[in-house]
């Protein structure tokens, strides 16, 4: 259905090609995922099949892509849209009308269906994808996972022979997640349709692969083969691949399930043990012990929270996005919020950094009202890094971006550049922000935000495009800001980012807290937030392949 032959993609000004040598036959009805480390080419070879590259990207293509037999370099994007329907990393530049509705019709109507197929399809995927209630909405007002699953549902409504969707489940809660690939292996299996998806969270994908392509690295030969083979050999693997890398099973369990079959030998050996004090499972109590001896000097006995929220109600337009919510945030905490599309953890963040105002209730960051203070103050009291990182940065080099920042912070000149430095040596001044890797500009964000010492951090959705070695970089970024007193508060989805990091998680549902407590109690009692590793190993405490690891080599 989809073939490349040798297939490689150069972009303009580019000294290298981001992709050489691709020859690839994804058969009809099949889903294919491509997966590889950050920049090796995932998005460039799923924007070849519809043709946006190079016809909108630009560069140059050697070489012939044909879909359905059509060939791209004489068929136009255009004339492939009643055959390939794409979704890009981005949700926000997918759109082209108001509301929801209208966006899941449009696809249809520039193909020219009929009406009441149109009618019954928008309904169908209203349906499929939870969104419903959302049907009235205008799209620049929901969440960043509501937005996802519009732009997922967009494509579905024309019913194209091949889906190729970019990260697809990025900005989806773990329960959304499963209900769009349930959604996605239904249109494989009874519809025939074929599809060619990227994806960093390969613990919420590679299960449902028919077949999986590997980039191994820059430039390098693709390589096709069934998804256990190449997870064998494959250098981003998810954590149930990697534990079983560990203990060496063969062939390798790609589903928890598969691996609890064979986990008893391994829970046998670490019968009785227990995670290492400075994994996060035992960390939990650490920070509020250490930071009652630092504050006992300072004030009989209570450390100051650096936030604190009583009975916090936010109403966005129509919506009442948080209610009665409750919440104190010390000095050394990171806490995770958690909680399906739409519960409110970005409207709290905005709240504490005074981007929304309460209607109800009082929220204070360190001391402060943040709604009413002055932005030159609040950045030495709390710092947010955005779900999008781009949103934060303005200039047009980094060197001219970390200058900004200095200023803004009131900081020594300078302060900004060393702190990016030394987080990442690699990148050269007079880049351009656009041009950085999505882990590096996440990195850049981080600097800016830390350049005023904020004694609250706050992250929104931090490991959105990461992959595993940029992700395991920012777990110990935070770490050593954690250790130095630095409270961390980051909405996220990422379960296994949660174990790893998180002392504490607090879930949200509909607006209010239903959960709050250690990670390792709140994580594990539900299917849906529990990572990998405890679902294999249960009901013993790991949470992590590294708790695991470590265990085995005490
Ligand atoms: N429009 C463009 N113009 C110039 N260079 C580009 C363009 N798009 C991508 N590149 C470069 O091509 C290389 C491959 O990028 P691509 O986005 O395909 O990688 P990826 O594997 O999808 O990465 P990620 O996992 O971070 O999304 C990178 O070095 C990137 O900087
Ligand atoms: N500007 C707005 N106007 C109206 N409603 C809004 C606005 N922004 C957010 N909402 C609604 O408020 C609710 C909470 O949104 P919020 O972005 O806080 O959720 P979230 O938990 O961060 O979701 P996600 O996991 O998808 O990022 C959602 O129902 C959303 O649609």
């Amino acid at each position: 259905m989809i073939r490349f032959e040798n297939v490689s993609v150069t972009y303009d000004g580019a000294a290298r090609p981001a992709v050489r040598d691709v020859d690839l036959e994804v058969p009809e009805g099949e889903l294919v995922l491509v997966v590889g480390p950050s920049g090796v080419g995932k998005s460039t070879v799923l924007g070849a099949v519809g043709g946006l590259v190079p016809h909108f990207t630009g560069g140059t293509l050697r070489g012939r892509v044909t879909v359905a037999g059509r060939d791209t370099r004489t068929h136009k994007p255009r004339e492939l849209a009643d055959v390939v329907g794409t979704v890009g990393q981005d949700p926000l530049s997918h759109f082209v009308t108001d509301t929801v509705e209208d966006e899941l019709a449009y696809g249809m109507e520039s193909l020219g269906l009929a009406p009441d197929v149109m009618r019954r399809r928008v309904e169908e995927t209203l349906d499929l994808l939870g969104l419903a209630d959302l049907r009235d909405r205008h799209i620049s007002t929901l969440s960043g996972g509501q937005q996802q699953r519009v732009a997922i549902g967009s494509v579905l409504t024309p019913h194209p022979k091949v889906l190729v969707l970019d990260e697809p489940t990025s900005a989806l809660d773990p329960a959304a997640a499963e209900e769009v690939l349930a959604v996605l292996q239904r249109l494989v299996h009874d519809l025939g349709t074929t599809v060619l998806m990227a994806e960093h969270r390969l613990e919420r994908v590679v299960q449902y692969a028919d077949q999986v392509v590997l980039l191994p690295g820059p430039g390098e030969r693709p390589w096709m083969g069934a998804p256990a083979d190449v997870m064998a050999v494959s250098p981003v693997c998810p954590p149930v691949v990697e534990l079983g890398r560990l203990a060496g099973w063969s062939p390798l369990p790609l589903t928890v399930r598969d691996a609890r079959r064979r986990a008893a030998p391994l829970r046998e050996r670490l019968e009785g043990g227990r995670p290492e004090p400075d994994t996060a499972a035992a960390r939990t109590a650490a920070p509020a012990r250490r930071l009652f001896g630092r504050a006992k000097k300072e004030n009989a006995g209570v450390p100051e929270p650096v936030a604190q929220a009583r009975s916090l109600a936010v109403r966005r337009d129509r919506v009442q996005a948080l209610t009665r919510v409750d919440l104190t945030v010390s000095p050394g905490e990171t806490v995770a919020l958690m909680g399906r599309n739409g519960a409110g953890k970005s409207t709290l963040l905005g709240a504490l950094v005074g981007l929304v105002a309460p209607s109800s209730g009082s929220v204070r960051t360190g001391g402060a009202v943040p709604h009413r203070t002055r932005p030159r103050d609040l950045v030495r009291k709390v710092g947010l890094v955005p779900q999008e990182p781009r949103d934060l940065l303005y200039a047009d080099t980094v060197a001219a971006e970390c200058a900004a920042a200095d200023r803004d912070a009131e900081a020594e000149p300078g302060t900004c550049r060393a702190l990016l430095g030394e987080l990442l040596p690699s990148v050269a001044d007079d880049m351009h922000p656009r041009d950085l890797s999505e882990g590096q500009r996440l990195t850049l964000a981080l600097a800016v935000v830390l350049t005023a010492r904020p004694p609250l951090l706050l992250l929104d959705e931090p490991t959105r495009g990461l992959d595993y070695a940029a992700k395991a970089r920012l777990t110990a970024i935070l770490r050593r800001l954690a250790a130095e007193g630095h409270a961390i508060v980051m909405a996220t989805h990422d379960v296994e980012l949660a174990a790893e990091l998180a002392h504490r998680v607090v879930l949200l549902a509909e607006g209010e807290v239903i959960a709050d407590g250690p990670s390792a109690e709140v994580v594990v009692a539900s299917p849906a937030f529990a990572p990998q590793v405890a679902k294999i190993l249960a009901p013993q405490p790991w949470l992590t392949v590294a708790q695991v690891k470590e265990a085995l080599e005490r």
